[in-house]
């Protein structure tokens, strides 16, 4: 199989940056999302990006943000992927999809089946669909697990990826159930709401390699 993907998501220090870097991420987020207890100003984010090493790719996600202000963030952070979290249009993707050479991630709260085929209606437009649970007192990182019967059972057209409420203790069982070829963690790796653990971080990125690299295939 590919090798497995990894996203560690609201970081928000050098320290644990660094312990994701470690722990084999492939992927580290940051959150400019004002009621996100993992928000990071502009300047703030710009300044993190600077940590991460270029092998590893850094995920801007945001929550229907204004068009203009979306460029201007792009130029400062240099992102290598925009995670929208939103109820962003597949229109508005389309066009930054066109208009730039990011990759561009589309997060869906999947609630059952049709909710899920719904989705692909941005199939065209993102380069990643990834699946989260549904939208609870955030749109995204409330530490919830979406139904992983769902995706096991689905004909998957799209690049993917699934997050919500994943840990240390259930990924592997998410990707014995899903075979997801990226996995993505923010609450499930904090001591407390918004504080990442590096301890955890690494477990996880363990727990979800040898289960990736498990998988049949
Ligand atoms: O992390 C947040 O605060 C957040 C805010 C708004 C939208 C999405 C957010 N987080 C993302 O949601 C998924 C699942 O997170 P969790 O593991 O269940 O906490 C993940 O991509 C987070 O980065």
């Amino acid at each position: 199989m590919a090798a497995p993907l990894i996203k560690i998501c609201g970081l928000s220090t050098p320290a644990t940056i660094d312990a994701a870097v470690a722990a084999g991420a492939t992927h580290v987020g940051f959150v400019h999302f004002k009621p996100s207890p993992r928000h990071l100003s502009i300047a703030r984010a710009a300044d993190l990006r600077d940590r991460v090493p270029a092998h590893v790719k850094t995920v801007l996600l945001t929550v229907n943000m204004e068009p203009a202000q979306t460029s201007d963030i792009i130029q400062t952070i240099r992102p290598d992927v925009l995670q929208l979290h939103g109820q962003e249009a597949p229109e508005w993707l389309q066009v930054l999809k066109e208009h730039s050479d990011l990759e561009i991630w589309k997060a869906i709260g999947v609630k059952d089946q049709a909710s899920l085929e719904q989705a692909q209606r941005y199939k065209p437009f993102a380069h990643r669909l990834l699946y989260d649970a549904p939208a609870g007192a955030l749109p995204g990182g409330n530490g919830l697990a979406l139904d992983w019967g769902l995706l096991g059972n689905f004909r998957h057209e799209a690049e993917w990826g699934l997050a919500g409420g994943l840990d240390a203790g259930n990924v592997a069982e998410a990707i014995r159930q899903t075979h997801a070829p990226l996995v993505d963690a923010s609450s499930g790796v904090e001591s407390e709401r918004g504080v990442k653990d590096p301890d955890k971080i690494a477990a996880f990125c363990e727990a979800a390699r040898a289960a990736m690299t498990a998988l049949p295939g």
